[in-house]
């Protein structure tokens, strides 16, 4: 069933449930809990996309005469990779770029670690028979493809001392680790900091990008994927965004919240055909590199922020356009700071798109640099976007009665003072409400947070970038400038 339509997520989320825990209670159907309908539903809008007639050239793609998501497919040339810009930046759009981890996103995931699985089998343990990772890995993309599952990951050890090693946490298995390997496959336990996006089908395990073990040989160094509802296999949700508040209250809170799991894995057991990497420390650190995934991830991000940056954008232009502020020059500037923003994040796009080459596994994979400009810029300078909306909103970003309010007694007063210079009260709240979800709510706090680490530890990306970036010619034409022994024409003085 390939691209598959919103109903069929649903049907198959009330079937098979991710074990999500929220305020002490199981939620036993993620399609109908107060937290999760809201969003459980938004996933199934996103599905529905893919089926509208007007989008399904975009956003799906045929192979071997099915119809699968667009998200997965292998792009072999730039127009390939053009296609699959075009449809992040669509499913994107129906967000306007809040949700972080829609599908599309571990998509590329396991299409690049999929292309690329030969890298795991050269694993330590890989290579007996049912022990083949690299057929593992490329049977899990088809799976997923074939199904359109809907993925989150994991991918760091919980916070209890950044001083130490796993191994030397006051209990061997705080972080994740395999506790022993039977018949069947690898029985782990431990548990990992953060999963968004919890309500999903699957969870895909791998190591934080730079594992710290003096070992070559680790317990905690591991790939794999299970199923949400996996025995053993629990998700301890944070507070939930999504109160119960008409979407014109809350428009992004009441529809995105797409939520942030801690993960525990109580003795779980992972099938061997679904183990892609085990015991290899140097592999796990490498993986997300080797295989491209990261670049093509961070493709999904990069469209992904042009469409967020765009929807603050459209939202402080309309609040200026409403109070008519547009005509003070620091207006005027601050809209402009985010029109360079939005223009940096499209040119990294491109540049990317337009440096593309083909890797190793025939996968056409965008160029690095602009990517790790991207992914090192935004977190760097996200936060001013939320701040620029507070200093052009002022005291409407505030001053919002509710619906119910304007339905309530006082009524017909919000509707004559709350107005705006082109709108009426209830437009005018609804647009400033949205910039409130935006940038000041508990759900657009959490849009802060996430935009500073959804990729890493920017300190760390920082690290990596510059030890990754060649520096080498640009020191070079200093040097020989600085070699230069050319003297200053000197003027004839003439008498
Ligand atoms: C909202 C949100 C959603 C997320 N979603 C996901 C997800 O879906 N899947 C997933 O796998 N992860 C997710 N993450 C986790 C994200 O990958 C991490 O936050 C990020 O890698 C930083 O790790 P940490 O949070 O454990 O911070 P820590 O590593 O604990 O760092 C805390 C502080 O200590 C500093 N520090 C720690 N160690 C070092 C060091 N070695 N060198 C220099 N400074 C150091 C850091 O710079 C930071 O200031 C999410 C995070 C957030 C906030």
């Amino acid at each position: 069933m390939p691209a598959i339509t919103g109903q069929e997520f649903l049907d198959r989320l009330r079937q098979n449930p991710p074990t999500l825990y929220i305020d002490g209670q199981r939620v036993e159907d993620p399609t109908t809990h107060l937290a999760t309908r809201n969003m459980a539903h938004s996933l199934a809008g996103l599905y529905d996309l893919q089926n509208q007639p007007d989008l399904r050239d975009v956003l799906t793609y045929e192979e071997n005469g099915q119809r699968y998501a667009t998200s997965f497919m292998v792009p072999r040339t730039k127009e390939d990779l053009a296609k699959l810009g075009e449809s992040h930046r669509i499913r994107a759009n129906f967000s306007l770029g809040f949700l972080g981890r829609a599908p599309d996103y571990m998509n590329a995931n396991v299409m690049a670690a999929g292309m690329g699985a030969d890298y795991f089998a050269s694993c330590t343990a890989s290579g007996e028979g049912k022990r083949d990772f690299a057929a593992n890995m490329r049977r899990y993309y088809e799976f997923v493809r074939n199904n359109d599952l809907c993925l989150t990951h994991a991918l760091t050890n919980p916070q209890v001392n950044r001083a130490k090693m796993a191994s030397e946490m006051p209990d061997p298995y705080i972080a994740l680790g395999v506790v022993e390997e039977t018949e069947e496959g690898v029985i782990v336990r431990g548990a990992r900091m953060m999963a968004t996006l919890p309500i999903a089908d699957e969870i895909l395990v791998f190591p934080s990008t730079v594992l710290k073990e003096n070992a070559d040989k680790s317990r905690y160094a591991m790939g794999f994927a299970l199923p949400c509802n996996a025995p053993g296999l629990s998700f301890q949700c944070r507070e939930p965004f999504d109160v119960g508040r008409d979407p014109e209250d809350h428009p992004l809170g009441s529809r995105f919240d797409e939520q942030d799991a801690f993960v525990i894995f109580d003795d779980v057991l992972v099938p061997w055909e679904r183990v892609f990497l085990l015991y290899d420390v140097e592999l796990a650190n490498k993986a997300y590199a080797a295989t491209d995934a990261v670049l093509h991830m961070a493709y999904q991000v990069v469209n992904l922020k042009v469409a967020k940056t765009e929807a603050f954008l459209g939202t402080a232009q309309s609040i200026v356009n409403a109070i008519g502020s547009g005509q003070f020059q620091h207006v005027q500037s601050k809209v402009a700071e985010i029109i360079v923003m939005l223009e940096i994040m499209k040119a990294l796009e491109v540049a990317a798109r337009d440096g593309a080459t083909l890797n190793k596994y025939g996968v056409m994979t965008p160029a690095r640099g602009p990517l790790d400009a991207a992914r090192n810029y935004y977190p760097a300078v996200y936060a001013r976007l939320p701040e620029l909306l507070q200093y052009l909103g002022a005291s409407g970003i505030i001053m919002m009665p509710s619906k119910a309010d304007r339905e309530g007694p006082l009524g017909p007063q919000i509707a004559k003072y709350l107005q705006a210079g082109n709108a009426t009260a209830e437009e005018r709240l609804k647009l400033f409400r949205l910039a409130w979800d935006m940038s000041m709510s508990s759900f657009g706090g959490r849009q802060s947070l996430y935009e500073k680490f959804f990729f890493g530890d920017p300190v760390r990306m920082h690290s990596a970038l510059y030890e990754v970036y060649n520096k080498g010619p640009y020191v070079d034409r200093i040097q020989a400038f600085l070699n230069r022994s050319e003297k200053p024409q000197q003027e004839e003085v003439t008498a």
